[in-house]
């Protein structure tokens, strides 16, 4: 994976390695003075649910079509997913590592070897 910073504009793996040490940062803090601290107060059922109920604010806001929303909910599905990957020693690197080894393995394939197995 690239070391080099996200070109001016385009947000990217940075944004999420920045995100997720922050997050960290957050563990153990005081939950009246931090959303984050408040929620791994309340791990992992207060995380949990939170990304339930992100992720139908995003499928609403996608059946709407609605860009703008669809943008918004899916920023607050990842930053809840974030929180809950940091709650069990997970980075972003670690899912991003994951989608890169799927890379060029097409989901049917994938999928019909599984029923071979
Ligand atoms: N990216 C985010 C981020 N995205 C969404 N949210 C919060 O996630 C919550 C989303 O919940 P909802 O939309 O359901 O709104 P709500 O009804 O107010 O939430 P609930 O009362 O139901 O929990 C809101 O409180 C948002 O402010 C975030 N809170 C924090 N961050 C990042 O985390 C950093 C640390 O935050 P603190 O720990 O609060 O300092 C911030 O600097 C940001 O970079």
């Amino acid at each position: 994976m690239s070391e080099a910073p996200n070109p001016p504009g385009r947000p990217g793996n940075d944004t999420l390695a920045r995100l997720a040490e922050l997050i960290e940062s957050r563990r153990g803090g005081d939950p009246d003075r931090s959303y984050v601290a408040r929620l791994f107060s309340k791990a992992p059922d207060g995380i949990l649910k939170k990304i339930g109920e992100e992720a139908t604010e995003t499928v609403m806001a996608a059946k709407d079509g609605a860009r703008e929303r669809i943008v918004a909910e899916t920023a607050d599905l990842w930053f809840h997913c974030l929180v809950m990957l940091a709650h069990y020693d997970l980075r972003p690197a670690d899912v991003l590592a994951e989608l890169e080894r799927r890379e060029g393995l097409s989901g049917l394939d994938e999928k019909a070897s599984r029923a071979a197995r």
